[in-house]
């Protein structure tokens, strides 16, 4: 075996490596492969090409960068070594870019004055999300080290669920890939999701779905079907090379089978082997062996990664390559209206950093606790921060649909929503009304089932019924369905008292006004009806009463919503955990059972709402005002209540005992102490719990000018 180790590095060698079981084909010498057709790329003739005509994506790709030839030599020389201790160094490292030893306390000193020339992509992030205004964000994601820790065996690198369901939300909104150094079908296993692309292999290894194939006729590609049986595209432009990586594989499973901690991964294109595991002291020893071992396959290269050595094909494919080929195959390489965010956190990564920032096109963003140099825009600190990243973006984009959906209109006409909820008060827990509810503040009103379609369409029937016909059907508080079959046997099958008489004009009434409804649905001029839909969002609500959104269940956490107004919006049962709702009027809204916890309702108007059975720990209720407020049953422990005014609020004896131990100021607006209203220290009055203030024998005072609340003869302020 031909190596430049020294006598000692030879001995260690030769413990694990005495026989040459490498197989004896091609030379040592690194040479330009010939372009690779797709007759070479080994595509089957079963399998149908996306086009056979005009150049091919992969022509161009498939031609092998011209290398030099050069004799491999000794792997610390190559730098193979350097680069493998360099490879994940531990935080207290010397960080060769900065060129200190950095002892743990000055860490966050050299990471601080990194940041400088990587900014985090969390406090940029008003900043990204300004640029993202009117584009299409698309997203690409690494899996290790970026959605998954790095841990010491990769067969255990797991994905938390909330990074899941982050992932999952982030793709429900924008395109999203998983670009991984490990097999397709690996990666996939992990992250478990069906909504998403996955390129493994480094890029080599693309699925993409069928639909989205009419921008890249010119690709070379084939279709296939994946695990549901569904026709894909793939693109795999190193096909050739799958017997070659399977047979280096095995070749290299076979000479470290000795090292304890070695483990060598066949991702089908490519082939990793991992030394994290492996005593430093024989690092040098894998090198070597690698490094031999690729001697024989000149087509192959090596590259670096978080403590693991990658043999690829000499191709001129990277990750870099694989995003502006998804770019380009999913129609999304227009560069003014598509914003790219590609997060990683490894020297793969790279490439496709490069790309983002040559092409000056979104934001490359590392994934790093160590200073690094980086072709990224933006940083990362670790797995943690880019979950948190994630879930802002989510955010973000369902705050831009609802203002999308209050302010460019409803997606649907005013006529059509009006059964619908009249239907979802009666039945708010049907699968229709969680989809409607939820779209109220999503960004379109979309049925997901052909039962649900049913059920839509079964709501007009019911809506059309009563009003055409008067009929008496009683549907209020029946669950789905014995409210349907309710309605198909009394009004169609067994009404026994007027059948043959009501049956034929009921029908009438019937078919007319369901086709009627199914008209203004399925058939409404929308741009008729935008002026009336501007109208309404205009005043947030859709019956000219002020807000009669509908957030009931929604998911609101963290939801920010200032100075807006919600007045007699349903917010029953919605989660408002740490949501901000400051200085926002929300007269005689429905918030009973709303979780807020830590939410703020700062300067808030919650008079004469319904907060019943809400959660309201650590809400902060600084200065809001609670007039006439019913919160039986609600728990407010530690919340802030400096300034809140609870005139006339109707509070457990208990909750109002425990809030007068630390209430104190005076409301700004209505210039009432909070202990006055609460009644503190009046134990006359707290003898008999709630209302609780001393104002409640008098009429209330007009506390602002709320229309549909305020008399004007009398100037008073009640529900009306
Ligand atoms: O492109 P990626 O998705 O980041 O894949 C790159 C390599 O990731 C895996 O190895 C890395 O993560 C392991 C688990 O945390 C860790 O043990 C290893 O040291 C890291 O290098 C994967 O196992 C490799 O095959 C990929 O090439």
């Amino acid at each position: 075996m031909e190596s430049s180790l020294n006598t000692g590095d030879k001995k260690t060698l030769k413990r694990w490596f005495f026989i040459d079981k490498r197989p004896k084909t091609g030379s040592p010498v690194l040479t330009d492969p010939a372009p690779i057709n797709k007759s070479r790329l080994g595509i089957h003739s079963t399998m149908l090409p996306c086009s056979q005509s005009g150049p091919s994506f992969s022509s161009s790709i498939l031609t092998a960068p011209r290398k030099k030839p050069i004799k491999l030599d000794d792997v610390r020389s190559n730098g193979w070594l350097d680069a493998m201790h360099s490879s994940s160094p531990p935080r207290k490292k010397i960080v060769k870019d900065f060129g200190v030893e950095i002892a743990s306390d000055d860490t966050d000193v050299v990471y601080n004055s990194w940041m400088v020339k990587y900014p985090s992509a969390l406090n940029s992030f008003e900043h990204i999300i300004n640029r993202a205004k009117d584009k299409k964000i698309v997203i690409f994601l690494d899996y290790d080290g970026t959605l998954s820790p790095i841990v010491d065996d990769p067969d255990r690198a797991f994905m938390s669920d909330d990074m899941r369901s982050a992932v999952k939300g982030v793709a429900e909104h924008f395109p999203t890939t998983i670009i991984s150094g490990r097999s397709r079908d690996k990666v996939h296993e992990l992250v478990g999701l069906t909504e998403l692309y996955y390129a493994g292999s480094h890029g080599m290894d693309i699925m993409f779905p069928l639909q989205d194939t009419s921008s890249i006729h010119h690709l070379s590609c084939i279709r296939s079907t994946d695990k549901q049986g569904k026709e894909v595209n793939l693109f795999q432009p190193a096909r050739e090379f799958i017997s070659m990586i399977d047979e280096v594989f095995r070749t290299l499973v076979d000479v470290t089978k000795d090292i304890p901690g070695a483990k060598v991964e066949n991702h089908k294109f490519c082939t990793s082997v991992h030394y994290r595991n492996v005593d430093e002291k024989s690092w040098l020893v894998v090198a070597q062996l690698v490094h031999d071992v690729l001697k024989d396959y000149p087509r192959l290269r090596l590259t670096h990664g978080r403590k693991v050595l990658e043999v690829r094909p000499v191709i001129d494919w990277d990750k870099g390559k694989a995003v502006e080929f998804l770019l380009e195959s999913l129609g999304l390489s227009n560069s003014d209206d598509v914003l790219p965010i590609y997060i990683g956190d490894d020297r793969t990564d790279e490439d496709a950093f490069k790309v983002l920032r040559e092409r000056n096109r979104g934001y490359g963003i590392l994934v790093s606790s160590i200073p690094k140099e980086s072709k990224a825009f933006l940083s990362l600190r670790d797995t943690l921060e880019v979950l948190e990243f994630l879930k802002s973006l989510v955010k973000w984009k369902e705050q831009e649909d609802m203002k999308h959906v209050f302010h460019a209109g409803l997606t649907t006409s005013r006529a059509s929503h009006v059964p619908l909820i009249h239907f979802c008060s009666n039945f708010p827990s049907s699968s229709l009304c969680r989809t409607y509810t939820q779209s109220r503040y999503g960004a379109h009103f979309t049925f997901i089932t052909p039962n649900q379609i049913s059920e839509y369409l079964l709501t007009f029937i019911i809506f059309s019924w009563r009003i055409a016909s008067k009929s008496s059907l009683k549907i209020d508080n029946m669950p789905i369905e014995s409210a349907k079959r309710d309605f198909y046997q009394r009004s169609y099958f067994s009404d026994n008292t007027a059948k043959s008489d009501s049956e034929p004009r009921n029908w009438k009434a019937l078919v007319s006004t369901a086709l009627a409804a199914a008209v203004i649905t399925f058939s409404s001029d929308m741009s008729a009806l935008a002026d009336l839909n501007k109208y309404e969002a205009d005043i947030r609500g859709e019956f000219g009463i002020g807000s009669a959104a509908q957030f009931g269940s929604a998911d609101l956490r963290k939801a920010v919503h200032v100075n807006e107004n919600f007045r007699r919006a349903n917010f029953t049962s919605a989660d408002m955990r740490e949501s901000d709702f400051s200085g926002s009027t929300f007269n005689g809204a429905y918030l009973e059972k709303a979780v807020a916890y830590k939410a703020n309702f700062t300067g808030a108007d919650l008079s004469d709402t319904l907060m019943d059975r809400m959660v309201l720990n650590e809400a902060n209720l600084t200065n809001a005002i609670l007039a006439r407020t019913v919160l039986t049953r609600s728990d407010l422990g530690r919340a802030v209540i400096e300034g809140a005014d609870f005139s006339d609020a109707v509070l457990d004896l208990t909750q109002k005992q425990a809030l007068c131990k630390y209430a104190s100021g005076t409301n700004p607006t209505t210039g009432v102490s909070t202990r006055t209203s609460l009644g503190c220290g009046n134990s006359r009055r707290n003898a008999y719990g709630s209302p609780s203030s001393p104002l409640l024998s008098a009429p209330p005072p007009k506390l602002l000018d709320r229309d549909g609340f305020c008399d004007d003869a009398t100037g008073l302020c009640d529900a009306k």
